[in-house]
């Protein structure tokens, strides 16, 4: 008899509904907690983590291995297909439930369903909890009972419905003594040492981030990248290492939380669009842009890639990007449209970079803010919104700083001129208008 948690992208103790769900289960049936992660296979529909996500992932889990074992909880490490898996391991550790937080992406909720359906059949209690969102994406509905497509409207329904009750502690485990963890240590490629410097990939380290945030400044602030005026989680919410909804009430504590709030909601829309689009990273969600001539073979997107298009806000960004696997929100929006409007290049190999690069990649928030600044997605920028990185640079970097921080020399000339391509990124767009 045991009760069987099953971490996916929710490496935390903390306010983990489905954690608290699995050792109540446990001390009920007076049982063992035992915990399971899987390394499961890319299904058709999801793609394998990224480079820098993977590091994130290794060294998360060797944390929350580390955690959980100072609680008397051993974390076992599978691998294969979860439809086979869960099930063998769960009949194999005589389990009499299993216990998981919701994901969001159509291919994996086909395999969640497929596995809740086999360990029903196996006589298994599955219980699944929210948590990783601050609604779940399917709750919040126009008056029509459709999806929203518009963020405006899509944050006031969903603020109102961000749930009242406090985040939960760490659960009583039930476990008399600790142990040591056997988890091995991750090891350390080479090309990661400078994300080392950066990051502390945990709980432990979300949870000092979080006890960091300073929202002062924030509104006035956030868009200027050369300052650390946000909160730095994504990584750390992106693993599930601090819920939502406690950073949701850790930032009502603070003046002037509105603004984060609404930052924290559009992570939630690109979820709810996600949820109702599940091809959002492969394809157009305005139809009338599989029209658009962008390319797919343009050489430049290697000097675009390693930060030398002669650009200094760009090569600044796709820098800042390669050494730290994050870059700052402006500079992403810059470096975004430079790719897919002044050079042409399809938004789809901007995200891939971003998907293998970025330590924060998410299947939602990375293709619903790659098609935002394309101008392709829902509610997106208009393509002839074309940023200009030099008065970017001019209004949100005026003292340089950020550009000397990531790209303190710059011997190339620039790859494209700005004003000639901006007209014809416009002259391309005309020809798909309507
Ligand atoms: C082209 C492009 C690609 C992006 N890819 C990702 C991605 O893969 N993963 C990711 O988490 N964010 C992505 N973003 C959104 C945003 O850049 C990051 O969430 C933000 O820079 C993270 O820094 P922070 O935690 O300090 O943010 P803060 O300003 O402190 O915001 C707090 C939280 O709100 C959420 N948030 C803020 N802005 C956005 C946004 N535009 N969309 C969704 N959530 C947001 C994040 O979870 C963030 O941690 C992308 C933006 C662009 C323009």
């Amino acid at each position: 008899m045991t009760s069987l948690m099953w971490f996916r992208d929710d490496l935390r103790l903390h306010d983990n509904q489905a954690l608290s769900r699995a050792a109540e289960a446990a001390a009920l049936g007076d049982a063992p907690l035992v915990a399971v992660v899987l390394d499961e296979p890319a299904y058709p529909g999801t793609r394998p983590l990224g480079g820098a996500s993977t590091w994130w992932r290794e060294r998360s889990l060797y944390a929350l291995a580390r955690d959980l074992a100072g609680r008397g909880v051993e974390l076992i490490r599978a691998a294969g297909d979860a439809r086979e898996e869960i099930p063998r391991l769960a009949t194999e550790l005589g389990a009499t439930t299993v216990t998981w937080t919701r994901r969001y992406h159509g291919p994996l909720r086909e395999v969640d369903a497929t596995v809740k359906e086999t360990l029903a059949s196996q006589g298994i209690t599955a219980t699944s909890s929210p948590g990783f969102t601050l609604v779940e994406p399917w709750e919040v509905t126009n008056g029509q009972g459709q999806p929203y497509k518009v963020f405006t409207p899509f944050s006031k329904a969903a603020a109102s419905q961000v749930a009242g009750d406090e985040p939960e502690g760490v659960p009583e485990m039930g476990a008399s003594a600790s142990s040591a963890s056997s988890w091995p240590k991750p090891t350390e490629p080479a090309w990661a040492a400078s994300l080392a410097e950066h990051w502390t990939p945990g709980e432990a380290g979300a949870r000092e981030r979080l006890a960091q945030l300073d929202l002062a400044n924030y509104a006035e602030e956030r868009d200027i990248p050369a300052l650390n005026a946000t909160s730095l989680l994504s990584p750390h919410l992106r693993f599930g290492e601090v819920s939502p909804r406690e950073v949701w009430f850790a930032a009502a504590e603070e003046p002037e939380a509105a603004k984060f709030h609404s930052e924290l909601l559009w992570r939630d829309f690109a979820w709810h669009r996600l949820y109702h689009l599940p091809n959002l990273a492969t394809e157009n969600v305005r139809e009338k842009f599989d029209r658009f001539d962008w390319s797919w073979d343009d050489p430049r997107l290697k000097d675009w890639q390693a930060g030398t298009t002669g650009i200094p806000l760009v090569d600044a960004g796709m820098r800042e990007l390669w050494a730290t696997g994050y870059m700052h929100n402006r500079v992403r929006m810059v470096v975004g449209s430079f790719l897919t409007k002044n050079l042409g290049i399809h938004w789809r190999l901007g995200e891939e970079w971003f998907w293998d690069t970025l330590v924060d990649a998410d299947a939602a928030s990375n293709p619903f803010n790659w098609q935002w600044v394309a101008g392709c997605g829902d509610d997106a920028a208009p393509f002839f919104r074309i940023f200009n990185p030099e008065t970017q640079a001019k209004r949100f970097d005026p003292d340089g700083e950020y550009v000397r921080r990531w790209a303190p020399a710059l011997s190339a000339p620039p790859i494209v001129d700005l004003q000639e391509s901006r007209q014809a990124a416009l002259d391309a767009y005309a020809e798909i208008k309507d």
